[in-house]
């Protein structure tokens, strides 16, 4: 078994409850309130920009030019491709740059970005990218898995958002990220297992409690 299918054992009970909570569930019915959507954007813009710095620590990490460009080119599928749908939306929900510049960030947002970092800054080549790993993943799972709800895609709103996040460049993204893992981990010790398992899981429900934040619009203060 591949290391990231060991590592998808780990976290596929979370996951799955991803596609149950409210934020999701109405996403993909077409019934989320645009208030809500409105909040989980600005937060998810935010989110981005750490977390195209921790692909970064992995240009910083990389002892070899070949593994610096995979880590470049993800730092620019971030912000240059995933970050295109945000850029539709923001213009769609008028979210300006500078409502961006000066958002709050939500505390559960904080949190999770600051494992991530905390996670990439102190570790290896190897953390950094399963740091990022249940992030891209389980977007693309949600994104399939939305896709199939009938009008999902047609949605006014909420189409461009199941498209992106089901659409060939994104799932060629996650795959560069999941064959970069099997590669660089591929004769790692079992503590070492252990250890990026427990990151993993981590992060797993650091997601599950950003939908949460989202739904509920929550700050944390
Ligand atoms: C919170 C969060 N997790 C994962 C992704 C996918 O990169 C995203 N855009 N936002």
């Amino acid at each position: 078994m591949k290391l990231t299918d060991r590592l998808y054992e780990e976290v596929k009970d979370i996951w799955k409850g991803y596609l149950t909570q409210t934020f999701v569930k109405e996403l993909g019915e077409g019934t989320l309130g645009e208030d809500r959507f409105r909040f989980y954007m600005v937060q998810d813009y935010c989110y981005l920009l750490q977390y195209a710095k921790v692909f970064a620590l992995g240009i910083v990490k990389a002892e070899e030019e070949p593994l610096m460009r995979r880590f470049a080119s993800m730092v620019h599928d971030t912000l240059d491709g995933e970050m295109d749908v945000h850029k539709i939306y923001m213009k769609r929900l008028g979210i300006t740059n500078e409502e961006i510049a000066s958002a709050k960030i939500a505390l559960a947002n904080q949190s999770y970005t600051s494992y991530m970092l905390d996670i990439a800054y102190k570790g290896d080549i190897l953390d950094v990218l399963v740091a990022v790993l249940s992030c891209a993943w389980s977007y693309q799972m949600i994104g399939e898995h939305l896709r199939t709800i009938p009008g999902a895609l047609e949605h006014p709103l909420y189409g461009e958002w199941v498209s992106g996040y089901s659409s060939e460049a994104y799932i060629q993204s996650v795959k560069d990220i999941m064959d970069a893992v099997d590669e660089i981990g591929a004769d790692i010790s079992p503590k070492k297992e252990v250890y990026i398992k427990e990151i993993m899981r981590k992060c797993s429900l650091y997601e599950r409690d950003f939908w949460e934040m989202a739904y509920h619009m929550d700050m944390g203060d």
